[in-house]
């Protein structure tokens, strides 16, 4: 099967995004032109690493080119202040230059904490991203948003810093557990939900074929979201406007990240799923989007086995604990929320000036207080 190309037009930071099968074997080939010496550091985690590191040490070697491997802890709370600090220092003690391209390879943690260190390790160097996760390779690695959390909300210290290049190889999905392969899928939904209401049919068809390893259905899928997502980065990089429907679902499931301590008790792309539900039902019930299209949102993401409603989470979490994380939205502005919501599945619009007391009277009845 020949591999894919998707271009992110951005001026002098255009890369490209390779979609494919055994992409990583050819690593080398690939991100060799634009090394300017035959020495990269690899930035991983320990499943990463024990599922996926051999194959692209092996991958880059074919290239001639050295690899020191940098491992660090799997998960969300990798995504921090103490992580930096060492991947920095880390990077620094190889003598990481600033036009070497350091390899982020993993999911969105790894390609988060380190594009953010690679933004300002010696002002700026260059990395590029590897993703082996789902939710990297339709989201995460594309699109040059990078940040760790802090216990005030979600990815609230960052930078915009784009990649080099994007190599997404669909079989690093084969040793991904089926929990994070699904959580991922959340994102792949979310561009069907934003604007392409066809392509949402096509997930409800074919979502199953997908998480049944078909190569056809993966590629497929991935394609359509680096594209739709290309379109909108290209558009709006710093997210003045529109990139802001990027985030659908993500106001509210942030607060829930936040909430349950960024641990696997609730995975981003679950977050994203229930914070999508949340965002058509909200709709609804301000008579913005029609019952049934919200209905059918909730309808898929439950049959696909993710959250749809607050409920699925069995916490004890508050209308007013959801609002106060909500508050440190990056897209607040002069005190008032931003939410993307919906008209319609494929309608999704930005809505400024939201009403924090009507969401929070809307939460109150989601909670059942
Ligand atoms: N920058 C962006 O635009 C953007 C977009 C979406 C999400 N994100 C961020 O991405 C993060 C979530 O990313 P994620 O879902 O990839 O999580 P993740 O990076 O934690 O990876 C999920 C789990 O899968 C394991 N894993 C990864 N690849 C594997 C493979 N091929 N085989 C076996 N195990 C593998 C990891 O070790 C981890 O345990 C969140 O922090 C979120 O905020 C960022
Ligand atoms: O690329 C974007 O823009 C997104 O919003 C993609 C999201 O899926 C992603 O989770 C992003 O990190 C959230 O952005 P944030 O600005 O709310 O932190
Ligand atoms: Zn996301």
């Amino acid at each position: 099967m020949t591999a894919e190309t998707v271009r992110v037009p951005l001026s002098d930071r255009s890369y490209d995004i390779t979609i494919g099968a055994n992409l990583i074997e050819q690593a080398g080939a690939l991100l060799g032109p634009h090394l300017k010496r035959s020495r990269t550091a690899v930035v991983t985690d320990e499943n990463v690493f024990v599922t996926q590191g051999e194959r692209l040490r092996e991958g880059l070697a074919a290239s001639g080119i050295e690899a020191d491997f940098i491992t660090l802890p799997a998960g969300e709370a990798t995504k921090s202040f103490a992580e930096l600090e060492k991947l920095t220092g880390r990077l620094l003690d190889l003598g990481v230059e600033r036009d070497d391209v350091v390899i982020a390879f993993g999911g969105g943690v790894i390609g988060d904490l380190t594009g953010f260190a690679c933004s300002v390790l010696r002002r700026g160097c260059r990395f590029a991203q590897i993703p082996t996760t789902l939710l990297a390779q339709v989201d995460s690695a594309v699109g040059g948003k990078t940040a760790i959390n802090v216990a005030q909300g979600k990815n609230l210290i960052g930078a915009f810093h784009q990649p080099v290049a994007v190599i997404a190889d669909i079989t690093s999905l084969d040793s991904l557990p089926m929990r994070e392969l699904k959580a991922g899928y959340a994102e792949v939904v979310k561009y069907g939900l934003i604007s392409d209401p066809d392509f949402f049919r096509w997930l409800e068809e074919n979502g199953p074929a997908l998480f049944e390893g078909n190569e056809g259905a993966r590629i497929h899928a991935i394609k359509k979201s680096c594209e739709a997502k290309a379109a909108i980065v290209s558009a709006d990089e710093k997210e003045k406007g529109a990139r802001a429907l990027l985030n659908l679902g993500h106001t509210f499931g942030h607060a829930f990240e936040a909430y349950f301590g960024y641990s696997n008790k609730l995975l981003h792309g679950e977050g994203v799923a229930l914070g999508m539900a949340l965002a058509f039902d909200y709709s609804a019930s301000e008579g913005l989007c029609p019952a049934p299209d919200a209905e059918r949102v909730k309808a898929h993401l439950k049959n696909t086995g993710l959250p749809s409603e607050i409920s699925d989470l069995n916490s004890e979490i508050t209308a007013d604990i959801i609002a106060k994380y909500m508050m440190q939205d990056k897209k607040v502005e002069q005190g008032k929320l931003t939410l993307i919501l919906a008209k319609a599945i494929g309608g999704a619009f930005i809505a400024k000036d939201s009403d924090l007391s009507t969401v929070t009277a809307f939460l109150k009845e989601k909670t059942g207080e």
